[in-house]
């Protein structure tokens, strides 16, 4: 079971190279108030992993610390085994070039089109003939199933589902490794909701992308995802499979994956048994 042991960062991440992200012993203040707290965090190469917790209990904060959008008071963060604090600013730069963000509401600028918007990080990053970067916009809203009449949309003129997909376009524009997803799902119907979590597993499959995906959608939890990690205490409190979810006897671990609504939808999985003794 993997709740979380007291192995010490240097014995477990530095050369394990199915660790994409590895994060030890990280410490997030706003003032006085300490929102993540010695907290330790594995993802590996390839895997869909769902994170959770109850709100408020720092899911954003600790993605957008990876992100470094949120300074830490202390410990580490190792990107494709780098540690970005001491990386040189080449090295940073390939480093950001390798991850994509969709970040919650999709965040696209309004005042650009869908192809503007995914060219963005492309203009930032490459320097590509304009021709090569329409191309290149094409394919990504292909790849994320929108129609190619979308390219000249504003978002104004989207539906909340193809927002997602055009965020999530432009969170592929640069080919990264790793994507994370801030709750991608939320505000879509639940047809939208399974759709966008199919392209998901099937961009992972096919991209071989590693996905860190924050989500309140049990659906998410249950259909897509390899591993779940859950935020509580100010620390992970436990990560891996369900069944170790399952196994887990926090209180509120228990309530979210034994509860009413985990029911209705391992049952709609065609699985009731995974929820044993209700
Ligand atoms: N810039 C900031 N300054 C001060 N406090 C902040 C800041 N950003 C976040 N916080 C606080 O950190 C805590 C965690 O916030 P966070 O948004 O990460 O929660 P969350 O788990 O993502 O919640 P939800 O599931 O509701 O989105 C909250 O108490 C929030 O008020």
């Amino acid at each position: 079971m993997a709740v979380q042991d007291d192995t010490t960062a240097d014995e477990k991440h530095p050369d394990d190279d199915r660790v994409i992200l590895s994060v030890r012993d990280l410490t997030v203040s706003f003032g006085t108030k300490t929102v993540l707290d010695h907290l330790d965090l594995d993802v590996y190469r390839g895997e869909i992993l769902g994170f959770v917790g109850a709100s408020g209990t720092g899911k954003s904060v600790l993605m957008r610390t990876v992100l470094r959008l949120v300074p830490h008071s202390s410990g580490s963060i190792h990107i494709l085994g780098v540690d970005y604090e001491k990386a040189d600013v080449k090295t940073r730069m390939a480093l950001d070039m390798r991850m994509g963000v969709l970040f919650q509401h999709g965040a696209l600028f309004s005042s650009l089109t869908v192809k503007e918007n995914i060219q963005l990080p492309m203009r930032e990053y490459l320097d590509l003939p304009q021709s090569l970067m329409d191309e290149l916009a094409y394919l990504k809203i292909d790849m994320v199933g929108l129609a190619a009449d979308a390219a000249d949309k504003y978002p104004s003129e989207l539906s909340g589902g193809m927002i997602k997909r055009a965020a999530l376009a432009r969170a592929l524009a640069l080919d990264p490794d790793l994507v994370f997803l801030d709750e991608p799902t939320s505000g879509l119907d639940p047809i939208g909701a399974a759709e966008f979590d199919m392209l998901i597993a099937r961009l992972r499959d096919t991209l071989g992308l590693t996905v860190y995906m924050v989500t309140h959608d049990l659906d998410s939890l249950f259909s897509v995802c390899d591993r779940i990690a859950v935020l509580g205490q100010k620390r992970v409190l436990v990560e891996g499979t369900l069944d170790d979810m399952l196994a887990c006897d926090d209180a509120w671990v228990q309530s979210y994956f034994r509860g009413k609504r985990a029911r209705s939808v391992t049952t709609d999985y065609g699985d009731a048994n995974a929820v044993p003794g209700k």
